[in-house]
């Protein structure tokens, strides 16, 4: 094991750095519900005060209990109305201490359900606010996925054991003004039994803590053999390749190590809790001794013995559950380090763009962009020199990995160029006002997204504002050529398509791709159409036939297609044949091939496998 890796600014051996997040989980608490913050509050302070009322009403019961009989031998009168009195105060006591316990169970469990959902907004909130370098950073996409998987119980579970610190806190310090008037010395050994337990206890929850952190990338591992194994769209491979004893073997493997630690750090604290609470076993019953003995020479009475005793129990019993607080407050601790690393992760300055640029119907241009991938040590696009202008179509060929999908990226601002600039009507895309930029731009990935939602949705997706318009999803899908095998399904555009829902209906690699162009096709407002291979799965006269109605369709605005099938490619203004990030040649599909290079040479080799 290796403590060490534990950042220092999260592991603090300071008995205090229990507290740390405790007071965030308490404004969290307070901005999901001040009424509930405050109830528990009420109910907390009832709840810590009770106890020691209800020992010292124990003294005053037996105390008057003593007093009737010496009063009864006396002159036999039964005077049972003092100590009776006092009872009813004693049941009253506990009908409250019973009323604040309940309420406090009941608001916590009140505001489980609404921590959680807030917890998760301000998850999911942040997380459209990010740029999408940040998710495929696999250590901060690990603190998303952890942030969201304990949403719902982590922060509330902290809010639990501060609380139930505080409340053992006032029940301790009221215990401790009773105990004071029998002897400070009777405190001091009160402290004295607890101290060794608590420092322990801290001193094992820091090290589980630590434990914690370290091992996140390897619980990163084992959750990701899960999804293999269990998912349906890996399971069909692992089944096919016989895989899963391997992973299976591997995943237990990873158990076994992390078991080997914690069964160790068990044992350890758990025989070291052991040992110190012996101390204070021996130290509680010292002073029951103590005390017994001063009631036998009348230095106090047996009210008083009662009450002293009872002190001393639940003094210890709140020191104990004080230690079961603490114990799990680091783990809490973690949880919501994580989440307010995650949440306060700086983001893009979201300034107020401009609307229109200086130069109208200038295009697109790309002005000596290179780019390199954050953490890349090669760039994945050098000096790249483009214009394409309105009514224009470009198709990008190019070797897998040659940087033509990255172009893309940068063209939609999903990244931003590391030299030069990109242009759009004369006005450097980071100019641009974000969500004017994005309406003009519609594109389809070759991993389109397939939402698990109706067949309309999946069309509507493309267009926000039209989302739920069923005749712009079918004049969509008409262009999309997505209509015949719609009009099929059973339920039509109100299909469920995927299959995580009931009734899901999946398509066919194809069929997705046309719901995916239908999307396009639903960006009216879209002047720059970006297709990357979304056609890959259909025959190359699909493609074809679709691109060109794609383009006749497209008249006045900007095309661009991503495709490894030159029939389709031919069909463009203007070609570009991508290289290791940079353009190797370019031109119409004629002058390209005149040209007999690089392009040429691949064309005739589709040719002949078409011959
Ligand atoms: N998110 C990423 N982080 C780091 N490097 C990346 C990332 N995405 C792509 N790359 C790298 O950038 C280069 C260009 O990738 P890109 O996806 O643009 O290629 P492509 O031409 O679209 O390939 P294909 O035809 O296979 O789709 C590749 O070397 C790839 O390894």
């Amino acid at each position: 094991m290796k403590p060490a890796a534990a950042p220092k600014n999260i592991v603090d051996k300071n008995m205090l750095g229990v507290f740390r997040y405790s007071r965030r989980a308490i404004e969290l608490v307070w901005q999901t519900s001040p009424a509930l913050t405050i109830g528990l509050a009420i109910a907390t302070l009832i709840a810590g005060t009770v106890p020691a009322a209800m020992a010292y009403v124990g003294q005053l019961i037996v105390d008057a209990v003593v007093a009737a009989m010496a009063m009864y031998q006396q002159d036999q009168i039964l005077h049972y109305q003092t100590a009776l009195n006092y009872v009813v105060v004693e049941g009253i006591l506990v009908l409250i201490i019973a009323a604040a316990q309940r309420s406090i169970t009941a608001q916590q469990a009140i505001l489980q359900g609404l921590l959680g959902h807030k917890v998760n907004m301000l998850i999911l909130e942040k997380a459209q606010t990010l740029t999408l370098s940040h998710f495929e950073n696999s250590e901060f996409y690990d603190k998303l996925v952890r942030a969201r998987r304990e949403a719902s119980s982590r922060p509330l579970a902290l809010v639990k054991k501060t609380f139930a610190l505080i409340q053992n806190a006032i029940s301790l310090t009221s215990f401790a003004i009773l105990l004071w008037q029998f002897s400070p010395w009777a405190l001091g050994l009160l402290v004295l039994g607890a101290l060794p337990a608590f420092v322990a206890e801290a001193k094992f929850s820091g090290d589980a803590f630590i434990m914690f952190r370290w091992r996140s990338p390897e619980v990163r591992q084992q959750n990701y053999l899960e999804t293999l194994l269990s998912r349906e769209d890996n399971i069909k491979e692992v089944r096919l390749y016989q895989l899963g004893e391997r992973f299976l073997q591997r995943y237990t493997e990873i158990f076994l190590k992390l078991f080997k630690e914690s069964k160790r750090l068990i044992l350890r604290r758990e025989s070291w809790g052991f040992t110190l609470g012996i101390i204070s076993t021996l130290v509680f019953y010292g002073a029951y001794g103590w005390i017994v003995s001063d009631t036998i020479i009348g230095a106090i009475t047996l009210g008083q013995m009662t009450m002293y005793l009872l002190l001393f129990k639940q003094g210890q019993g709140s020191v104990s559950a004080s230690l079961t607080s603490i114990s799990g407050m680091y783990e809490d601790n973690l949880y919501l380090s994580n989440l307010y690393e995650y949440l306060e992760q700086e983001t893009p300055s979201s300034q107020q763009g401009l609307l229109v640029g200086p130069k109208p119907n200038d295009g697109i241009r790309f002005e000596n962009v290179s780019f390199q991938y954050p953490g890349s040590t090669k760039p994945a696009l050098s000096a790249i020199n483009l214009h394409i202008r309105p009514g224009h179509s470009l198709a990008i060929v190019g070797e897998n990995g040659s940087g033509k999908t990255t172009l893309i990226k940068l063209l939609t601002r999903l990244y931003n160029p590391t030299e030069g600039r990109i242009l759009l009507d004369g006005l450097d895309l980071l100019e641009w006002d974000e969500t004017t930029l994005l309406k003009r731009v519609g594109v389809i990935f070759q991993d389109f997204v397939r939402y698990q939602f109706i067949v309309g949705e999946n069309i509507g997706a493309g267009d926000n504002d039209r989302f739920n318009d069923l005749t712009g999803w079918q004049k969509a899908a008409e262009l999309g050529k997505a209509t015949d095998f719609i009009d099929q399904l059973e339920s039509g555009y109100h299909t469920q398509l995927g299959r995580w829902f009931k009734d899901g209906q999946e398509l066919s690699g194809g069929q997705w791709q046309k719901i995916a162009l239908a999307r396009a096709f639903m960006r009216k407002e879209a002047d720059i159409l970006v297709l990357d291979e979304p056609t890959a799965a259909m025959d190359a006269q699909a493609e074809a036939s679709i691109f060109q109605h794609f383009q006749q369709h497209t008249k006045d605005k900007m095309a661009i297609l991503i495709s490894h099938r030159f029939s389709t490619v031919r069909l463009a203004h203007e070609i570009i044949v991508m290289g290791q990030g940079q353009i190797k040649e370019r031109g119409t599909h004629d002058a390209l091939l005149a040209q007999q290079g690089q392009y040429a040479h691949l064309f005739s080799l589709q040719a002949q496998g078409y011959r």
